[in-house]
């Protein structure tokens, strides 16, 4: 590649390129508007990569994955029992998800090669949407690209600079960046506290113009901590301030509820109190792409003006016939969803026993364990990968650094076996290493 180069400036490039390596970064520009190392983000994240070069350890992210990564998986071509995935009902790789993603790809090609608005419109986007519309008792529904992108266009293009939107502290980057397009204000509560959320919601209702909308922002199983809001009390506060509520139910679509219908069937709630219903094909309909359910004004108002749907592609066709078809399945075999549940409460119980911290988790499919240092969580991931338990670390700067977390993604298809395998793995990794310090600068 440096073949063009002078013999000077290969010199030069080598210098620089043995600094890196050597944790230390060259910014040939410091101090010029062109610097990337004043990037917002560059700081936190640079000391997280100087800790874990230091601790001379393999960073625990970007592990590549070879085969279906579904409860069980093979990294660097050793077996892992995998708690990484969101394969949260196994329909990743189930003979009749893939035969119906072929089929579409027999006869759509693979890429839509277009918006919806223009030629990408297939008749599988049309039956996903009317069956997304129903499961949620919607009059329509409306799929992305991805899930994020829902968020983003959503929010983005609903709210405006002159709307608040309240939102739990703990809701998904997506859900901000909407905001942040919008140019609404942005007001956190603190983690499910709806006594907050209301408290905000009136001051906020009352210090802007009459002209303000306003949105209450939650979400189904929250996707850091494994707990719900109390659904009944977000329809009430909303309805008392004259917001509109929106619930993502990315990771309890398939995961809560007697069916998998998510946090309206499990809490007993009538789902149409929720205005817009959000959710991700990523999860347990083992596709990519994101959607909305709602009354069908504002279905059809997207459909027509929201910048991310209409200058964007449409959903893949074989990936709208994955999610249909896992829907057909979710409807059909009730039993995963029980399976799935039932594995959420029985890795969390053996893990309470052992003296681990899951935090709020209520069980279902997202499991966190504190350890409380980032340092300390990659450690305890990496050891953990030894023993062949393959979990997700959560660390500073996603979180604070005192929360830094493993996360664990159950899926309907662990065994008993492989539950107390991680959590005897868990606590023979935790006492092999013993206490770890965060490293000074981490989240200060
Ligand atoms: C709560 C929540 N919403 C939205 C998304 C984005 O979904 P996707 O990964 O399908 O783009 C995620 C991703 O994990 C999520 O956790």
């Amino acid at each position: 590649m440096s073949g063009g180069l002078s013999a000077t400036a290969r010199m030069a490039l080598l210098a620089r390129l043995s600094k890196r390596r050597s944790g230390e970064a060259p910014a040939p520009d410091a101090g010029s508007a062109r610097d990337f190392t004043t990037l917002p983000g560059m700081r936190d994240f640079g000391l997280l990569k100087t800790a874990l070069q230091s601790l001379d350890m393999p960073s625990p992210l970007f592990q590549a994955h070879d085969g279906l990564a579904g409860a069980h998986s093979r990294i660097q071509g050793r077996a892992v029992v995998n708690f990484t995935s969101y394969n949260y009902l196994g329909l990743n790789g189930d003979p009749r998800v893939l035969a119906a993603a072929k089929a579409a790809v027999d006869r759509y090609g693979v890429s839509p090669s277009g918006s919806r608005i223009l030629s990408g419109e297939r008749e599988l986007h049309r039956e996903l949407e009317r069956a997304l519309a129903a499961l949620h008792g919607t009059e329509a529904a409306l799929t992305f690209v991805s899930g994020h992108a829902t968020n983003v266009t959503t929010i983005g293009h609903l709210m405006s600079p002159r709307d608040i939107v309240v939102h739990d502290a703990a809701i998904h980057n997506s859900c901000t960046e909407g905001v942040r397009l919008s140019g609404a204000r942005r007001i956190p509560f603190a983690h499910n506290d709806l006594g907050a959320a209301e408290r905000e919601l009136a001051a906020a209702r009352r210090g802007a113009g009459k002209a303000a909308r306003a949105l209450l922002l939650v979400e189904g199983h929250y996707s850091m901590d494994g707990d719900s809001p109390d659904l009944a009390r977000c329809i009430e506060i909303a309805r008392r301030h004259d917001a509109w509520l929106m619930v993502d139910e990315a990771h309890s679509l398939g995961v809560l509820g007697a069916t998998g219908q998510g946090i309206a069937e499990a809490q007993g709630v009538d789902p149409a109190g929720v205005d817009i219903w959000m959710g991700t094909l990523s999860k347990t309909l083992s596709a990519c792409g994101g959607y909305i359910a709602a009354r069908a004004d504002l279905i059809d108002w997207m459909r027509h003006t929201a910048p991310g749907f209409v200058y964007s592609v449409a959903l893949p066709p074989a990936l709208a016939a994955a999610a249909l078809e896992s829907l057909r399945i979710l409807r059909a075999e009730p039993e995963r969803v029980a399976r799935l549940q039932a594995n959420g409460l029985g890795l969390r119980e053996r893990l309470r026993a052992r003296g681990f911290d899951t935090g709020t988790s209520q069980g279902g499919a997202v499991l966190p364990v504190i350890l409380g240092s980032s340092v300390r969580t990659a450690k305890v991931a990496a050891a953990l990968l030894e023993r062949g338990v393959a979990v997700q670390t959560v660390t500073f700067p996603a979180v604070p650094e005192q929360s830094a977390r493993l996360r664990f993604f159950i899926s309907s298809e662990h065994s008993a076996a492989d539950l107390d395998q991680a959590a005897e793995a868990l606590s023979q990794a935790v006492s092999g290493i013993g206490r770890v310090e965060s490293l000074p600068g981490l989240g200060a």
